[in-house]
């Protein structure tokens, strides 16, 4: 196993004939597709239907047939992805279970840089306070991340998560516990890291509407008997969301 640095220029994923899941039950059978260029992913499907699987496939969790690549490399040769920078993951429920101020949390974004729990720089703190900002979270920098709401820690994680800086980011229904202003502003955020940041964003959401107000980027259906990639636009939204409230997609 290797831990080669991560390329910057191939911020892309590449999946071929991947087939996952777990002991006698397939989920990702025969999986296809390839984002060439930095981009907004949004992968949307009933639950149940394998979208935290195919995470779990990208986190090195479970294993595969078929071949990943992350920037170039094939997956089984990277160790661990998320700690070798090659991306990094916010799972659906992530808990802590000793106080901890949120700055101090937030600034552990910046691990790859130091080692977790080595003493972080005035420079660490104030991308920690600048990451915090750009979620609308400056107001809980002092807090007391366990006594925070489920919106108010989501906020904090996704604060975390932008200090990571790595060229694949995958979100795991980040706007589940959100109110309505929130979610605008996390897709508003998610946007602005491939647009200004040329990240390559994968998106778990039940979220549709707001997927539609989205400058751009692919649907990924899981649901869908033959899962592609297509053009994210309101017509293909709105497709899904016909699809997927169908008795019939339940079925297939
Ligand atoms: N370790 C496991 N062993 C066996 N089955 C599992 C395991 N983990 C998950 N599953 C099952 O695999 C199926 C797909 O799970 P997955 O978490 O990928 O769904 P999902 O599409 O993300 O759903 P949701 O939208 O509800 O989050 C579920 O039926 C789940 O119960």
């Amino acid at each position: 196993m290797s831990n080669q640095p991560v390329n910057k220029q191939q911020a892309t994923l590449d999946i071929q004939n991947l087939v996952a899941g777990y002991e006698q039950r397939v989920l990702l059978r025969n999986l296809f597709f390839a984002i060439p260029e930095p981009a907004f992913v949004a992968i949307v499907g009933h639950n149940g239907c394998g979208k935290t699987t195919l995470f779990r496939v990208l986190t090195g969790q479970i294993p595969y047939t078929g071949t990943v690549e992350l920037g170039g490399q094939d997956l089984r040769q990277i160790a661990r992805p998320a700690t070798a920078g090659h991306l990094a993951y916010l799972p659906q429920r992530t808990t802590v279970g000793f106080p901890i101020r949120v700055r101090e949390l937030v600034v552990m974004g910046r691990y790859r840089h130091h080692g977790l729990l080595s003493a972080y720089s005035l420079l660490d703190y104030q991308l920690a306070d600048a990451a915090l900002a750009r979620v609308g979270g400056a107001h809980l920098a002092q807090r007391d991340f366990t006594l925070l709401s489920g919106g108010e820690q989501q906020l904090v994680w996704l604060a975390q998560l932008s200090l990571q800086d790595a060229p694949l980011y995958l979100l795991d229904e980040p706007t589940q516990q959100l109110d309505v202003y929130y979610r605008r502003r996390v897709f508003d955020l998610l946007a602005s890291w491939v647009e200004q940041e040329r990240k390559t964003v994968l998106c778990i959401t039940h979220d549709l509407d707001n997927l539609l107000a989205l400058p751009g980027g692919y649907l990924l259906n899981l649901s869908h008997p033959q899962p592609s990639l297509e053009p994210l636009t309101a017509a293909t939204v709105s497709a899904a969301r016909e699809f997927l409230e169908s008795e019939a997609s339940l079925s297939l």
